[in-house]
């Protein structure tokens, strides 16, 4: 029977190796196991940990090895990438039990020679951290920021050149956090009070978050599946960022809404909320077994007003056009490394400009499939100028029948004042609740 330390291994190598996603790995393996909430949590923080500081862990093992990480195999480095995690950064567990668990993890996987060398290097670098030296912030930002705050050398150059050394490190920091479990109240069957309470009762904490009105900061709670408040459909997990979509689009009950890209469903589900359930909501994604995770939703929740399409984005059709398109684009997803850090590792620069390319062209769908005095918001989920700001001038330039409206009162309301730029909204990643996330709003003149 596996223990935490043998699942997060699995899990770290499959994301490290394989380019598996954690949310997706973890829920696998800790369904499949045995383990007690205590050992799942364990589980969970090992290889969210140990993916989140792999830049600064392979800098620790490099330090003290003969033989570089990149020349390892793949199971001896994510074996040693597990045990320095658990010295480096995890105060309650001694750092002689991290390096005896971790290697006897590693007997499952690696020969007799590599389970010696992990040993060996365990062993050293658990009497002798404290003597890593990194390099000189003054002298080298790019490389101190990228191995301290543990950050592929691409992403660090592009933030300093943009935001500064210092604000680069806050940024860092604050995608580093664990992120908190914000939910949006399910308003079709109880206030946000109301919802509260309930949550209360079963024992967890919950306490409102004044930004959006609908939002609630989620803890102490074993797994959201067992509450029985989720059961009854009472609320939805989504990021705040992502939650104020919905207040810019501002759906109402007459309205013909196209969601172009709206797997899982958090965003059309929340505009099903403000429409009160009436109106009509087209949504629409490229993954039937995405589509069907929509509908789950909507049965838990209790919506009606939505159906399912399964298609591409860029050229499905409706014989009806809608009057406000939602277009909340495949991009590179840097805002939301603090929930899912293996991004970071993953996003290659040269995906940018494919992304822009996806992007451009769901918003020319949209452009026709929107009535003439219509509204049309594009989102994502991340901070690259070319994916947000430059899609949007691209776009304004080839569909002169589209204007920005400028977001300044939304942005009033909602208190983001500080991220308006140019009419649009640019959220940088926070230390509480906001994620890195992109707004901007257009209208089809008639
Ligand atoms: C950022 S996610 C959408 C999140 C969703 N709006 C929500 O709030 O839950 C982007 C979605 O676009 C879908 N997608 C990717 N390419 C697409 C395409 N060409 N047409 C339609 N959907 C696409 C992906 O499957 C993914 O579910």
């Amino acid at each position: 029977m596996s223990n935490a330390r043998e699942l997060a291994l699995k899990a770290i190598y499959r994301i490290n190796e394989e380019g598996a996603f954690s949310n997706l790995v973890l829920n696998e393996l800790l369904n499949k196991s045995n383990l007690d909430q205590r050992d799942k949590a364990l589980t969970t923080q090992l290889v969210y940990g140990s993916i989140r500081y792999r830049n600064s862990l392979d800098w620790v093992i490099n330090h003290f090895s003969t033989r570089k990480v990149k020349k390892m195999t793949p199971w001896v480095r994510n074996a040693l990438r597990l045990g320095v995690y658990q010295i480096d950064y995890l105060d309650k567990i001694p750092a002689p039990v991290a390096a005896n668990e971790t290697v006897e993890v590693a007997k499952e996987y690696c020969n007799r020679g590599a389970v010696k060398f992990i040993n060996g290097n365990l062993r050293n670098i658990a009497q002798n951290i404290d003597s890593v030296e990194y390099p000189d912030l003054e002298e080298n930002p790019v490389q101190h920021i990228r191995h301290c705050y543990s950050y592929p050398q691409w992403i660090v150059q592009r933030w300093v050149k943009r935001y500064g050394r210092e604000e680069t490190i806050e940024i860092c920091q604050n995608l580093n956090q664990i992120p908190p479990t914000v939910v949006r109240t399910n308003t079709l069957k109880l206030t946000r009070e109301e919802l509260i309470s309930n949550l209360e009762q079963e024992g967890a904490e919950a306490e409102a978050i004044t930004k959006v009105g609908e939002a609630v900061n989620l803890s102490n709670y074993n797994s959201i599946a067992s509450l029985k408040s989720f059961q009854r459909g009472e609320f939805f997990v989504q990021g705040l960022s992502s939650m104020l979509v919905a207040h810019v689009l501002e759906p109402t009950a007459h309205d013909l809404v196209i969601d172009l890209c709206a797997a899982p469903g958090g965003k059309s589900t929340h505009f099903a909320q403000v429409m009160n359930n009436q109106g009509q909501i087209n949504a629409v994604d490229l993954h039937q077994q995405k589509l069907d995770l929509i509908q789950e939703n909507c049965d838990r929740l209790g919506i009606e007003n939505i159906d399912t399409y399964c298609g591409d984005g860029r050229e499905i059709t409706f014989e009806q056009q809608a009057n406000k398109i939602l277009v909340d684009a495949p991009c590179s997803g840097l805002g939301i490394i603090g929930k899912k850090p293996e991004i970071r590792w993953q996003k290659k620069p040269q995906d940018l400009q494919q992304l822009q390319e996806l992007q451009l062209e769901l918003l020319t769908n949209a452009a026709g499939l929107l009535q003439d005095g219509g509204e049309l918001v594009y989102s994502t989920c991340t901070f690259t100028p070319e994916e947000n700001q430059a899609v949007i001038e691209k776009f304004l330039a080839e569909f002169p029948q589209f204007s920005l409206v400028d977001l300044e009162t939304e942005a009033q309301n909602l208190e983001l004042t500080d991220y308006l730029n140019d009419g649009m909204i640019q959220i940088l990643p926070d230390n509480k609740f906001l994620e890195g996330f992109f707004i901007a709003k257009l209208v089809k003149i008639s």
